[in-house]
């Protein structure tokens, strides 16, 4: 982790934009040069993104981008276990929004729902789906919920501590369903770690009430009870 010159951990950067059309061409601009970078480095470039309704606020800018995109990977942050073809499906989000364009369409989707009977039952296999841990994500794209959770990573989630380290060798967990948010369904969800261990991360919040959250879980709250006061040296990207 990066510390400020006294040893203390760097705090997120909070951009505050007026519209979400600004917060969108932001985010659109981070996806772009994440892009470009990886293709341009290593021929290759992996998004994650987050599930849950903000998403849908800014993936239509990123759809339209024009990008190498038979070079993408795309994952997502956290998953709910059911199909595609249930409402709550963070896949079906990501296919309606992005996956189903023109250009996103080539890109390779990596899911975190296999025909297993439950989370506990699928994560091994899905594990192995993931690509090589040596190649790491090029810009991994988080969302909040009211409750502090990111990806699906809730207050009182058991071993959230071990969730929350950002040693563990573990990728992927299997979540219960959260009793904080909804929809309470059990899900899966990538590791602060496997999530850190990318080459840019930003949070991607609407609204004063998810700001506020924020602002209090980075006045040193306790991890455990507010997850996102785990998130250091990340960028924020807010728009009322
Ligand atoms: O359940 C989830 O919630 C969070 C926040 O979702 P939002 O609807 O408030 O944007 C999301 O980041 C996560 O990926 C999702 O599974």
């Amino acid at each position: 982790m990066a510390t400020t010159e006294s040893g203390g951990a760097l705090l997120p950067r909070i951009e505050r934009f007026k519209s979400v059309q600004a917060l969108s061409d932001a985010v659109a601009g981070r996806v772009a040069g994440a892009v470009m970078q990886g293709v341009q480095a290593r021929g290759a470039a992996q998004l994650v993104f987050s599930g849950g309704s903000t998403p849908e606020v800014f993936l239509p800018q990123v759809a339209s981008l024009d990008l190498p995109w038979e070079k993408v990977t795309v994952m997502l942050a956290d998953e709910r276990w059911v199909d595609e073809d249930h409402p709550h499906s963070n896949a079906a989000m990501l296919r309606r929004t992005l996956l189903s364009h023109e250009g996103p369409s080539r890109a390779q989707f990596v899911p975190l729902k296999n025909g297993a009977p439950s989370a506990g039952a699928g994560v091994g296999a899905l594990r192995a789906s993931l690509p090589s841990s040596l190649h790491r994500h090029d810009l991994v794209l988080l969302g909040m919920g009211n409750d502090a959770h990111f990806a699906s990573l809730f207050p009182g989630t058991p071993g959230l501590t071990a969730l929350l380290d950002p040693a563990n060798t573990d990728r992927l967990a299997a979540i219960p369903a959260p009793t904080t948010a909804a929809p309470a369904i059990e899900r899966i969800s990538m590791t602060y770690a496997e999530l850190m261990h990318a080459r840019g991360v930003a949070l991607v919040i609407q609204g004063q009430t998810k700001l506020t959250v924020l602002e209090n879980a980075l006045r040193g709250a306790d991890p455990i009870a507010t997850p996102a006061a785990a998130l250091h040296d990340i960028d924020v990207l807010w728009c009322p």
